[in-house]
């Protein structure tokens, strides 16, 4: 598997969070053009949800959570490569034709890009085909506006793919193109909620070019290299264990990185933290938790995913998706998806918004008393009531 002709081509699938990356994979993997594909998923919170909400079956899914692609994981992302490698020569895999990396949306596609490109091993069995970032049509220009990420995986997509735009009004989607076009005029513009964004032919980009992108990717690209060069003495940083139902996992310059690069490569206050309980939930409970929650702060709330049980009809779990301030109607699902596990789990993605405010307003509904802060119904009665609520 050497020479460069048997080379497997690998598409990065990225786009900020919440933009509809793991909506359209789904839709992807469903065209029996990538029946020979293998998918690797990054989570960015520490309870995997994508895992189930991804569709693709058997070995052919490899997660890797706990942890950003970009920074903390970056090896796992070349041993994963690897380890497929090994298992096609050795025959525990049935060939693949191509590899999808769906990156977490707060990655910074460089060093994504940089792992399949730079490691000499990995660019031997793999080459870099192409990055399809997805944008929401929606919160896509304000994203940009405030999101440094967001516009570094525009200015690195050979393919742009525009969701929800059956969502957004003409001016909104006008205005996001005319920006698109600014950041990355050679990439191909397409229209999420068409056929051709849901087949594999949109994975299929050709070898990516740094000749052809604007001169900041260059620079992205090559500081990656020139960081790559000092980074082989110290890639280990631990994560903030708090005890068993809060876990976070904090992008900032506090110590975790011990490479200078990575401090504040997230900003400074962007944290991500889970949320697990095991009691099923009263319905009004938690709608009354995302009400406050984004009537107070859904400007900090960068993305929320939860899976919920709730006390009315505990087998059929709701899904809640948050992206910045739009909530995307809740699905009830038929059943649990992984049976064993029927907790509620919640993954925050959060920035200038402290855990302990989320969880202390998430215990005050779900009857758990805290000291000194008010119960639920002290809140029903006064949503002013909560610390931080008043804006
Ligand atoms: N109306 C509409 N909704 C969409 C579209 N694409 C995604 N969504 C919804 O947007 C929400 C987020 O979609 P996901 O596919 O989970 O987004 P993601 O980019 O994988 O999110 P992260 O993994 O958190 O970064 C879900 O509720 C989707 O149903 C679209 O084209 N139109």
């Amino acid at each position: 598997m050497s020479s460069a002709r048997s080379r497997i081509p690998v598409s990065i699938l990225t786009g900020f969070l919440g933009a509809g990356k793991s909506t359209l994979l789904n839709r992807i993997l469903k065209d029996p053009g990538t029946s020979d594909t293998a998918v690797i998923i990054n989570e960015f919170g520490e309870v995997g949800i994508d895992n189930f909400l991804v569709e693709a079956s058997g070995d052919a899914l490899l997660e890797i959570a706990n942890g950003c692609l970009c920074c903390t994981v970056r090896g796992e992302l070349v041993d994963s490569l690897a380890s497929i490698m090994d298992g096609i020569q050795t025959g525990r895999l049935r060939p693949i034709r191509r590899i999808v990396i769906e990156t977490t949306g707060l990655a910074d596609p460089a060093p994504v890009m940089q792992s399949v490109m730079g490691n000499p091993v990995i660019a031997q069995n793999f080459e870099l085909d192409g990055v399809i970032t997805v944008i929401d049509a929606v919160n896509g220009v304000s994203t940009l506006d405030r999101h440094q990420e967001a516009v570094k995986q525009v200015a690195v997509a050979d393919r742009l793919i525009i969701s929800k735009q059956s969502m957004a009004d003409a001016s909104q989607l006008a205005a996001l193109k005319s920006r698109l076009a600014a950041l990355n005029p050679r990439a191909l513009i397409v229209d999420g909620d068409s056929e051709e964004a849901g087949t594999a032919a949109v994975l299929v980009n050709g070898l990516y070019d740094p000749a052809t992108k604007i001169a900041d990717v260059d620079r992205w690209l090559h500081d990656e290299m020139a960081n790559d060069a000092e980074e082989h003495h110290h890639h280990n940083h631990g994560h903030n264990h708090h005890d068993d139902h809060h876990h976070s996992h904090e992008h900032h310059g506090d110590g975790h990185h011990h490479h200078h690069h990575d401090v504040n490569r997230h900003g400074d206050d962007i944290r991500s933290f889970s949320i697990i309980h095991d009691k099923p939930i009263d319905p009004m409970a938690i709608e009354m938790f995302i009400d406050l929650l984004r009537s107070a702060h859904g400007e900090k709330l960068l993305r929320m995913k939860a899976i919920v049980a709730l006390s009315d009809n505990p087998d059929r779990p709701l899904v809640l998706h948050g992206v910045q301030s739009v909530f995307h109607p809740p699905q009830r699902l038929p059943k649990w998806p992984d049976g064993s596990d029927r907790r509620t789990r919640m993954v925050l993605i959060t920035q200038g918004l402290e855990e302990a405010f989320v969880s202390d307003l998430f215990a005050a509904f779900t009857g758990q008393p805290r000291v000194d802060r008010p119960d639920r119904a002290a809140l029903e009665d006064n949503p002013l009531a909560v610390p931080g609520l008043r804006m």
